[in-house]
């Protein structure tokens, strides 16, 4: 976790405060006591006692041992105390505790003093005691969360040890690692650069300034290490280019572990849906308040006195607010979370679980998301003809048509190649270290006989120009004795365009438009195949300097290779999915388009005989209209040839129109639309960590399969919320109504005392609501289409069932507390808070509620669906929860500790079957409601969320 220090003399910075901006040499005679970076090449594996063939495992291991893990400690939030204490300044929890208080001294006041006002008061401290608890617990529980998944996004860095490139966790990078780079990796340690080609970097993560700056391995005279053309520093991305670099600090000794250290943990951010939910309980608490204050004025004239009057009042309020709620919403998002998570996509941030609910389109990739991205040449053409590949995956075992005839254009494309080929460990599979691409083209040329060590050892590269993907090209220069020989490799079309002459079998003649339009028709017939197709050139390097375009020009075509990767076998259901569930999958690649289109026929993105397939060139040559009104066209729609830039511009179309867009991704490039769009979605496996960065979520597999359950799951994260909102406010309108009832009808009592409404909140009512936050995915789920982007979490749906199904509990509550009031035959001033009827009664009332919620939560589950179709004990954590709830309602009925502090008397088994008969009203009205519900949409199509 320390900047290498062979000696310590020439070290002047400080430990933690030294400004790590420039590495010091060692005083050693053997090497430079420059700074790092301006020293040569050569002198800097000296100090940092590295080699052009990286550390041996053996030093690596040692090293590791005495610096550490290159890794960042996690940031400390603020004290424990402090967030515990920070619970109890919400408003609800100030409210509460000034009513507390009040009780307090109101019992103080009594003559006689009722032991009932002061479990009230005790009551209502547990409230909000146990609120603090449990909101501590949740944020704790979420931040754990969200630090596990972190820790489970891929962090790996290639790095060459003992003179073999390899791939390694991050944190295991040393000083004096030679770190292997290329475009879209983040740097892994601060580094000084011993070998570039074009390469720039972006330093926004360290100096905040996005503009890319190039990067070399010349010795800099620069003040400081920051300022200094050769070094890269950690977090920081490539955004262009290649490069090899030598580690000379990790860990918190970077110039990133300063800036770590000296920013506090940043806040955390509550999403949309938590903020509704806040607001909502705010609003509700202030409606509480205003019905308690109302009705403790109505209650002053009737002669109860001031503080039975303010006992009520408080009743009514703490029967209104939904005390448990955030807490229930808070766990329910992290369950989504962590389902999610187990189906291989990271949420990286809530807020992606809510829009996944309502994405609308998905623009894919195609290589690795939709297929396999296990590449394999099946064909070779070289002038004028094709042979066929035999063999699967990346195993150097197969055939190749005729062998001699293609070798020399196999030869070129493998020298073109950075990718490495990686034999099976433990009777494993081969394996590809790079780009898949690349892995393809290291084998056919293996099955051909190519021994490429040998050939790379006679032709040593000298330089290159890098893939992009918006060239779609790369070359590379070799040192072939008398001449600098140049291979190309690429999207044919560009390859075309800079040759000039053609190998006819080794005879090279100029090539002719003819002939340009027979290999153009070549490629177009192997990609119409559903193949890659990549062409392959050769030609000299003249000028001494390196420059690209000249290296590119005038070469010689040597042929085509066409490389299949089969679709993912997961993909065409998931597909179907999202199709039905409303959502438009567009295509965007940069591949040829008559492959993409045979690709997307073969996923079930393409069905229709025509879909609209549109090239990169006929989107630049469309203004914003023009796209506008191609994306207003709805249908299938290819995105073929295309660049990110292109990508970015889609999403920002699409979103104009106000769709919500979920974007796949893996290169640097991507970053922009991963983070423009509502959704990014980064490749886990493939991708690189700039566009890991970027995106809201990860997907561990880099499978479309994942981003259709992705939005299952999302969907019905929100659709589990309404049902818990639904539970939990039907049975405050049954605790209400009561209170209500007995005011106006001039009852003297209550008819259920502020303890026994608190006992349902926080005892029997918690766990059934967290049991349907954690409801698996209803089976019609995705068969609705995407719920509307600005659409409420309290719709006005949402608000009808809690008002019908409360309404109903709130029914037959008042019906069974005033039967039994009346069937006493005492008049209603003559009752008093000892009175056994009126115990019985009031237990009657807190147990009603109870039964009628158990049936309750068994209604909420489904939205149309009959609840004994979708299998009455589909959730068995409801079922249990809501068992708990009745064995705690027994334990207050019949416990006599429990019945003093409640005021309750037993039940018969006659009170409970009548209890049982009311209670189970609302399941069975809601039932008739589902199936009429049915009924009418299988005539009319309704819209949205009514369905
Ligand atoms: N390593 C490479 N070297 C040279 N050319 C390549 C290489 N990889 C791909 N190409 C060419 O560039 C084209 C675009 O490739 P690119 O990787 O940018 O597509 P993509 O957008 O990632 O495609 P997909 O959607 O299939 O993932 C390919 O069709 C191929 O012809």
């Amino acid at each position: 976790m320390k900047v290498l220090r062979p000696t310590q003399q020439g070290d002047e910075r400080g430990p933690a405060t030294g400004r790590p901006g420039t590495p010091a040499p060692p005083s050693s005679g053997r090497v430079s006591r420059q700074p790092l970076h301006a020293q040569a090449v050569t002198d800097v594996f000296g100090t940092l006692e590295s080699s052009p063939r990286g550390l041996s495992a053996a030093t690596a291991r040692e090293r590791f041992q005495t610096e550490g893990p290159n890794e960042l400690p996690s940031a400390r939030g603020p004290a424990v105390w402090r967030r515990l204490a920070g619970q109890f300044t919400d408003l609800f929890a100030v409210v509460l505790m000034v009513a507390s208080a009040i009780t307090f001294i109101a019992y103080a006041l009594q003559q006689p003093r009722d032991t009932g006002t002061l479990q009230l008061a005790v009551a209502i401290l547990c409230v909000v005691v146990l609120n603090a608890v449990i909101g501590f617990a949740q944020e704790y529980s979420a931040e754990r969360t969200a630090q596990t998944l972190q820790a489970m996004v891929p962090h790996r860095c290639r790095a060459v040890r003992d003179a073999a490139v390899l791939e390694l966790p991050v944190r295991e990078l040393v000083p004096g690692d030679l770190v292997v780079l290329e475009a879209g990796d983040t740097v892994p340690a601060d580094c000084r650069v011993v070998e570039a080609h074009e390469l720039t970097v972006s330093n926004a993560a360290i100096t905040g300034e996005s503009e890319p700056v190039h990067r070399t391995a010349e010795p800099d005279e620069a003040q400081e290490a920051l300022r200094a053309g050769n070094c890269l520093f950690m977090g920081t991305d490539v955004v262009t280019g290649t490069a090899r670099a030598l580690a000379f600090a990790t860990g918190q000794a970077t110039e990133f572990g300063r800036i770590f250290r000296l920013t506090a943990a940043a806040p955390r951010q509550k999403t949309p849906l938590q903020r509704q939910v806040a607001a909502m309980a705010r609003r509700v608490a202030g409606t509480a308040l205003a019905v308690g204050a109302v009705l403790f004025v109505i209650r002053l004239p009737t002669g109860q006195g001031l503080v039975a009057s303010f006992v009520f009042a408080l009743g009514v309020m703490v029967a209104l607010v939904p005390e448990g709620l955030p807490a229930t919403l808070s766990v329910s998002l992290a369950l989504g979370v962590r389902r999610m998570a187990r189906h291989h996509a990271l949420v990286k941030k809530l807020l992606a679980v809510e829009a996944l609910g309502s994405t609308t389109v998905v623009c894919t990739d195609k290589t690795g998301t939709l297929t396999q991205a296990e590449m394999t040449v099946v064909r070779v053409w070289v002038w004028d003809q094709e042979h066929s590949v035999t063999g699967v995956g990346y195993e150097p075992k197969g055939e190749v048509g005729d062998p001699a005839t293609v070798r020399g254009l196999l030869r070129s494309a493998a020298l073109c190649c950075d990718a490495r080929l990686v034999p099976p460990e433990d009777q494993g599979r081969w394996r590809v270290l790079g780009d898949t691409t690349e892995g393809a083209l290291l084998v056919v040329a293996a099955k051909a006989g190519l021994d490429m060590a040998a050939e790379e050892a006679a032709a040593p590269r000298i330089a290159e120009h890098p893939f992009d993907s918006v060239r779609k090209l790369m070359s590379t220069v070799h040192d072939e004795g008398q001449a600098r020989g140049v291979r190309v490799k690429g999207a044919p079309s560009e390859v075309l365009d800079r040759c000039t002459r053609l190998d006819r079998g080794g005879r090279v003649t100029p090539l002719t438009d003819e002939e340009r339009d027979r290999i153009a028709a070549e490629a177009d017939a192997l990609a119409a195949g559903g193949l890659r197709v990549l062409a392959v050139a050769a030609g000299e390097a003249t000028g001494s300097a390196r420059d690209r375009d000249a290296d590119e020009s005038d070469l010689t075509l040597l042929g085509l290779v066409g490389m299949q990767d089969p679709p993912r076998p997961e993909v065409h259901e998931a597909v179907r999915a999202c199709l039905g569930a409303g959502i438009r999958i567009v295509m965007v690649t940069g591949d040829h388009p008559l492959t993409a289109e045979a690709v997307a026929r073969r996923v079930g993105i393409v069905r229709s005989a025509a879909p609209a397939v549109v090239t990169g060139a006929a989107l630049d040559a469309m203004d914003e209209e023009e796209l506008d009104r191609l994306l207003a066209a709805g249908g299938e729609l290819l995105l073929c040839r295309v660049s990110p830039e292109h990508k970015m511009r889609v999403v920002t179309a699409f979103q104009r129109r106000g769709e919500v867009v979920a974007v796949t991704g893996d290169g640097a490039n991507d970053a922009p639309a991963l983070k423009h769009a509502d959704i990014g979605v980064a490749m886990g496996a493939s991708g690189t960590d700039v566009a890991r960065e970027a995106a809201e979520m990860v997907l561990l597999d880099d499978s479309f399969g994942s981003i259709a359950v992705a939005v299952r799951l999302g969907r019905s994260v929100y659709q589990n919320i309404r049902k818990f909102l639904v539970y939990l406010f039907s049975h405050n309108i049954g605790e209400l109504a009561p209170i209500l009832a007995a005011t106006f009808a001039g009852f003297p009592l209550v008819p259920i005392t502020a303890v026994q409404v608190l006992a349902i909140d926080l005892g029997s009512d918690v766990l059934p609501a967290l049991a349907l936050g954690a409801e698996p995915p209803e089976a019609d789920v995705m068969d609705r289409p995407p719920r509307p982007r600005h659409e409420r979490l309290f719709s006005r749906t949402v608000i009808r069932r809690t008002l019908f199904l409360g309404g109903i509990q709130a029914i037959g509550v008042c019906a069974v507390f005033f039967w039994h009031i009346h069937a006493s035959g005492i008049p209603y001033a003559d009752f008093t808070a000892g009175n056994p009827v009126y115990r019985e009664a009031i237990t009657m009332v807190q147990a009603g509620i109870v039964v009628s919620q158990f049936f309750n939560a068994l209604a909420v589950r489904t939205e149309r669906e009959s609840v004994f179709k979708a299998g009455v004990f589909g959730n068995p954590w409801l079922i249990a929860a809501g068992f708990f709830g009745l064995a705690l309602m027994a334990a207050i009925s019949y416990v006599p500790v429990l019945q003093s502090v409640f005021h309750t008397a037993p039940l018969t088994g006659a009170d409970w079957a009548l209890l049982v008969a009311v209670g189970v009203l609302p399941l069975a009205a809601d039932e008739a409601r589902k199936a009429w519900l049915r009924r009418r949409t299988v005539t009319a199509r309704p819209e949205g969320e009514a369905r």
